[in-house]
C-alpha cells in the first residue's frame, strides 16, 4: 500500500466558528470515496470541523458527536454524496472499523480517533490533525493571575492537513474563501 504523505497545509485557527468554515472549505475538496481521519485530543475540534464538512455537502444533520453510535450516515439533502461519520475512540483496530460495514466507495467517510487504524482499508486518505498550543502556559510567572482566568477551552487550535496515498498527490490545498 501507498502510503506517501504530501506537503501537509497547516492552519491555525482561533475559534470554533472558524474550525466550522474551515470544515465548509473542506467539503468542497471532498467526493464519494474519500476518506478524513481526524486526530487530536479531547475537545481540540474535531466534531466541530466535521459539523463544516456536514454543512459543506449539504447533508442533513445534526452532526453531533457520535460516541454512542460508532458510525452515524448523513443522507445527502440534494442528491450528492452522504457523510458517515465514525467515533473511533472505543474501537482498537482497522479490524473493527472494517465490522462497521462502511460504504466507503459511495460516502465520504470522516473518523474521529481514527488515526493509525487505516492500514488496509483505504489506499488514501487526509488526516487533519487538529492540536492545542501549550506552550504559553509553561512560562508560569509570565501569566497573571487576571489572565490566568481566561477560558482557555477558546485558545487558538493549530490544525495541520496532510494527503496520504495516490488521491491527493497534488496535496491538500484548501483556498482561503473569496
Ligand atoms: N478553535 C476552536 N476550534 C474548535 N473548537 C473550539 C475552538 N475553540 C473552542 N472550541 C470549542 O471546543 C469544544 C469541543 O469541540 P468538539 O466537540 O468539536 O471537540 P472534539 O475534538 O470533537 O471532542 P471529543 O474529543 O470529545 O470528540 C466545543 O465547545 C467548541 O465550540
Ligand atoms: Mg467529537
Amino acid at each position: 500500500m501507498s502510503t506517501a504523505s504530501h506537503a501537509p497545509t497547516v492552519r491555525c485557527v482561533a475559534t470554533a466558528e472558524e474550525m466550522h468554515q474551515l470544515g465548509r472549505e473542506l467539503a468542497r475538496l471532498l467526493r464519494a470515496g474519500d476518506l478524513v481521519v481526524l486526530s487530536g485530543p479531547l475537545g481540540a475540534g474535531k466534531t466541530t470541523l466535521t459539523r463544516g464538512i456536514g454543512e459543506g455537502l449539504d447533508v442533513r444533520g445534526p452532526v453531533t458527536s457520535p460516541t454512542f453510535v460508532l458510525a452515524r450516515t448523513h443522507p445527502s439533502l440534494s442528491g450528492g454524496t452522504p457523510l458517515v461519520h465514525v467515533d473511533a475512540y472505543r474501537l482498537s483496530s482497522a479490524l473493527e472499523l472494517d465490522d462497521l460495514d462502511i460504504d466507503f466507495a459511495r460516502s465520504v467517510v470522516v473518523v474521529e480517533w481514527g488515526a493509525g487504524m487505516l492500514d488496509g482499508v483505504a489506499e488514501s486518505w487526509l488526516e487533519v490533525a487538529i492540536e492545542r498550543p501549550t506552550g504559553a502556559d509553561q512560562s508560569g510567572d509570565a501569566v497573571s493571575g487576571d489572565e490566568a482566568d481566561v477560558d482557555q477551552v477558546d485558545e487558538p487550535r493549530t490544525v495541520t492537513i496532510t494527503g496520504f496515498g495516490p488521491r491527493w498527490a497534488q496535496g491538500p490545498d484548501v483556498v482561503d474563501p473569496a
